[in-house]
């Protein structure tokens, strides 16, 4: 055995003990789950195995045991389950940018379906169906943007360009392609890349780079103006500003969220935390007004110039945080749905306050972390809403991103 690293604990398993292990399950992160009897231990003890399925025999070499759980790498798949896919990606397992490119495409959707209906029952206690997860039209080179990055030249010199690793390695992944994103992304990356090797004396610290698919073309200047086409609209915003990165998908995602808050015949809609705005502009046309609200000045703006330029008349935007919306709101509180789509930390308490205390007929949240989201969504339930329908949709598939659209009405 090798000599294990010095901080190593070993109990219950010694430093790259072997073992064969039956996986249970995952976790959110993507990791196998396996539980091992020991002797004089009551519980099973939990092994984490990442790059495993749920149904499979592995064997695997401890690297790590924490207070209540070890850490093994995979060594060999004895058997397979019968969702295991061939990745699409040589660096699959070593970058860290996907959990799933192991599991088919079907299986991948199931997981994550499931995924949301448990962390609705063990964060908040709520038993709820969850529709099977709307899976992405195209499920390789769907990615609009990348960020590569890299660590502090040394001598002059760029090592590694690309992502993080996976949770096991350090440093960075060296990633010359990425199957998830776009064509014209990968076309671009080897110009990109070797631009930023030559300068490499300019750089003094680590710096992401940007690629941002615009038409066609590739954009790095994150000040440029980048465009992205849905159904008939265009929606012009800054290249290193958010917007929704699978286009393939917002046709189906926004219309979703058109007919759940159009449901209970509702006539006026707010868009909380709007960016240039993306659901406030697809969903004016079934609404008699529409007011967004955003805390980024440049993102609200652009939101009006592309109301302008679609020709939507029926639609306000207010450069402010969120909670300020509900400070002079004329909407008929009955009338109105509220879309929520807040960054991964969530809403504020309080916007929840003052949401509630506005009583809206309808809210659909849509969210691209469950947790937080789940977090909210018990004490909208507490503030007098019930849950309707919950429908994750694959915005980022062979990852293990969610993105989740739930849908509450006034109790
Ligand atoms: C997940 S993005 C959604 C943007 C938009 N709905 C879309 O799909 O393109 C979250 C947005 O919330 C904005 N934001 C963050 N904190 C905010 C706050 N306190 N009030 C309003 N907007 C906020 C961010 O600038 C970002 O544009």
């Amino acid at each position: 055995m090798p000599r294990p690293p010095k901080k190593f604990h070993a109990h219950p398993f010694e430093y790259h003990q072997e073992l064969e292990l039956e996986i249970e399950s995952l976790t959110n992160l993507g990791d196998g789950i396996a539980r091992v009897p020991l002797p004089d231990h009551g519980e099973k003890w939990v092994v984490f195995v990442p790059f495993t399925l749920p149904g499979e025999k592995v064997r695997a070499r401890i690297f790590r045991n924490d207070k209540n759980h070890s850490r093994a790498d995979p060594l060999e798949v004895l058997e397979p389950s019968a969702d295991r896919a061939q990745p699409g990606c040589p660096l699959f397992g070593e970058c860290g940018g996907c959990q799933y490119q192991h599991l088919t495409y079907e299986a991948q959707l199931a997981w994550k379906t499931r995924q949301v209906g448990e962390l609705l029952k063990h964060m908040a206690g709520i038993d709820h169906p969850v529709e099977p997860c709307h899976p992405s039209p195209r499920i390789w080179n769907y990615r609009s943007k990348i960020t590569p990055h890299f660590a502090k030249p040394r001598n002059g010199v760029i090592d590694a360009i690309g992502f993080l690793p996976n949770a096991r390695r350090s440093g960075q992944i060296d990633v010359p392609q990425c199957p998830i994103a776009m064509e014209e992304i990968n076309a671009a990356l080897p110009a990109v890349r070797d631009d930023a090797r030559r300068r490499a004396k300019t750089f003094k610290r680590g710096a992401t780079l940007l690629l941002r698919a615009t038409e066609g073309r590739v954009e790095t200047n994150p000040n440029a103006v980048a465009t992205e086409h849905v159904g008939e609209l265009s929606f012009d915003f800054l290249a290193g500003d958010f917007f929704q990165n699978n286009p393939y998908l917002l046709p189906d995602f926004t219309g979703y969220a058109a007919a759940e808050a159009r449901k209970g015949n509702t006539r006026f809609l707010v868009d909380a935390y709007c960016g240039s705005g993306l659901f406030a502009l697809t969903l004016a046309p079934h609404f008699e007004k529409v007011a967004g609200v955003e805390v980024s000045e440049t993102s609200a703006d652009w939101a009006r110039r592309n109301a302008q330029q679609n020709g939507i008349t029926n639609a306000t935007f207010l450069a402010a945080s969120a909670e300020a919306i509900f400070d002079g709101i004329e909407f008929p509180a009955d009338q109105t749905a509220i879309l929520i789509d807040p960054p991964r930390k969530g809403c504020s308490q309080e916007f929840i306050d003052q949401l509630i205390a506005f009583r809206p007929a309808r809210v659909v949240y849509v969210s691209c972390n469950p947790a937080t989201q789940v977090r909210d969504l018990a004490l909208l339930q507490a503030g007098g809403f019930q849950l309707e329908k919950v429908q994750p949709f694959d915005l980022f598939p062979h990852t293990r991103h969610l993105e989740c659209v739930m849908t509450l009405s006034r109790a």
